[in-house]
């Protein structure tokens, strides 16, 4: 027993030993130099703009290190400082630039080889170790959720109904983490508009899809803790890294036998073939080039993915904690739904148009708890003069303060005040009403982004949240457990989620 106590010890000797060799002592103290010495201004160099949220003499990595759990209170003490001019705060992997608003008319029409948003996005998301970098290969899922399935968005009503009807369990009173819950639904009804009906109900499909998402942030949140120089070496060791990668491949696996066969059926298409009506063969007819390969294709469905789940169902979960903590809106919107089914003799293609109250209650929910407190990401990628005549340098990220703008008392009267009947009564009295729907972004509202890179999946996002919102509606009631309250919102750096453990009794 002495003697096998002895190994032990001596082989775990070896391994602290090997752990700390020189070479490993020598990598660390490249990192940590690194970290300190890091280029932070790198991403805004050339701008004279004054930095927030940083103590006197605090070394930057320290303040963007903060920035990781303070970043509203960084970015409204900057907003409440220099709202109308430009300001600097401090992330972990650069300065990130914040534009005032007034700004973002003038640049929100610059076209993408000059302001690109998915150049950042990339950028942002380490595309080429966590796979995004296919954005910057095609643009193909946007353009044709933009001009082929939107245009149609009242063919897939019924087909979202029956997926909702059909998968959310009516059941007792039971203590649920919600947002999870939701997620499952979410991504069934996003994949079958998405990709068909073959997958919506694959158990296997859906957790590809959302733990792709799921691995892929959280490794770009380990890696933002790290200068890019190291990146690639660190990802070697990050299990949430190996598991983004086996992810997609589990999607191609899953996808490309499906997309092969709707090539063929399409090339050679057999007595009473139907064409399928989802993205995918929208994605499919309009390909061209290195589009038009399988895999390319499964690899861009799984970007829709990526932008439509956890948004949508992180978007519904909040409106079921402000349900909770506001009851007296259960009986307005429910008042709402059946007034409106009423009328139309049950759901047709446009009644989720007409639930105007729950639309103003998703948009003031959503003003609350957006996914992001920056929106309007963008990368200069060649230097742009305004009629001001700024100039912001070839290279400069920049951002608005989205979340902020929304509760400036000069744009939101009362902003503290959740009022989920705000937009509904600023509609009713606009000869503009459009311009307080829940999918409208104009030059205040940015939570869908600005100009032509806004969100091309809102309006699909707005009809889903009605129809999936209005069927818990009228089939749950929900509460937060006893002694508890509405839950804090999880903030990492700019990002904002429901907490994933919070819950709520049905
Ligand atoms: C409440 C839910 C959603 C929110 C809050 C949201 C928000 C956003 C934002 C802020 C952007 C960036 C726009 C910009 O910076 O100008 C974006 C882009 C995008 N979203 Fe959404 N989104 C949602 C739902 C969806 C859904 C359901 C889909 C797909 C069905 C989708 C697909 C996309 C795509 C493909 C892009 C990239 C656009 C491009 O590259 O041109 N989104 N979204």
């Amino acid at each position: 027993m002495l003697t096998s106590l002895d190994a032990l010890s001596t082989k775990d000797l070896h391994a602290f030993e090997a752990c700390w060799s020189p070479r490993w002592l020598l990598l660390l103290f490249a990192i940590f130099c690194s970290l300190i010495f890091r280029d932070f201004e790198a991403t805004t160099r050339g701008l004279n703009a004054p930095v927030v949220g940083r103590w006197p003499l605090e070394p930057y990595f320290l303040t963007g290190l903060r920035f990781k759990s303070q970043s509203m209170l960084h970015l409204r003490d900057g907003y409440s400082k220099f709202k109308n001019q430009m300001f600097k705060v401090i992330r972990l992997d650069g300065m990130v630039l914040i534009i005032p608003r007034k700004w973002v008319e003038e640049l929100r029409s610059v076209p993408e080889h000059h302001l690109s948003l998915r150049h950042l996005q990339v950028y942002n998301l380490y595309g080429k170790i966590t796979t995004t970098d296919i954005l910057l290969k095609s643009d193909l899922q946007a353009r044709m959720l933009r001009n082929r399935l939107t245009p149609c968005l009242h063919d897939f009503v019924a087909s979202s109904l029956e997926e909702i009807e059909d998968t959310v369990e009516v059941g007792e009173w039971t203590s649920m983490t919600i947002n999870h819950n939701l997620l499952y639904i979410v991504a069934g009804v996003i994949t079958r508009a998405m990709s068909g009906t073959l997958l919506c109900r694959q158990r296997q499909w859906l957790s590809t899809c959302i733990k792709y998402t799921e691995n892929m942030f959280m490794t770009v949140l380990i890696l933002r803790l790290f200068p890019r120089m190291f990146h690639r070496w660190i990802s070697g060791f990050l299990p949430s890294s190996w598991i983004t990668h086996f992810y997609l491949r589990r999607a191609k696996k899953l996808l490309v036998p499906i997309i092969q066969e709707r090539i063929k059926d399409q090339t050679s298409p057999i007595a009473g073939y139907e064409r399928p009506r989802d993205l995918l063969q929208y994605m499919i007819e309009g390909a061209e080039g290195d589009d038009r390969q399988p895999e390319r294709l499964a690899h861009l469905q799984l970007m829709v993915n990526l932008a439509g789940i956890h948004t949508t169902s992180m978007a519904i979960t909040h409106a079921i904690h402000d349900l909770c903590e506001h009851e007296e809106y259960y009986q307005v919107l429910r008042e709402e739904i059946k007034a409106v089914l009423l009328k139309d003799g049950g759901w047709q293609r446009d009644t989720h148009e007409k639930l105007r109250k729950m639309d103003s209650f998703l948009k003031e929910s959503q003003r609350f708890a957006p996914p992001t407190l920056l929106s309007f990401n963008r990368i200069a990628l060649t230097s742009l003069t305004l009629s001001s005549g700024i100039e912001i340098p070839a290279g400069t990220h920049f951002s608005v303060a989205s979340r902020d703008i929304l509760f400036d008392p000069d744009v939101t009267p009362e902003p503290d005040t959740f009022d989920g009947l705000r937009y509904y009564r600023l509609r009713e009295h606009s000869t503009e009403g459009y311009k307080y729907d829940f999918a409208t972004v104009d030059g205040t509202n940015m939570n869908f982004g600005a100009g032509h890179y806004a969100c091309p999946g809102r309006f699909f996002a707005s009809m889903e949240l009605k129809l999936l919102l209005a069927h818990l509606l009228l089939n749950f009631d929900f509460r937060f457990p006893p002694g508890t309250g509405r839950p804090a919102l999880l903030v990492i750096d700019e990002f904002v989620a429901p907490l994933p453990w919070a819950k709520v009794m049905s």
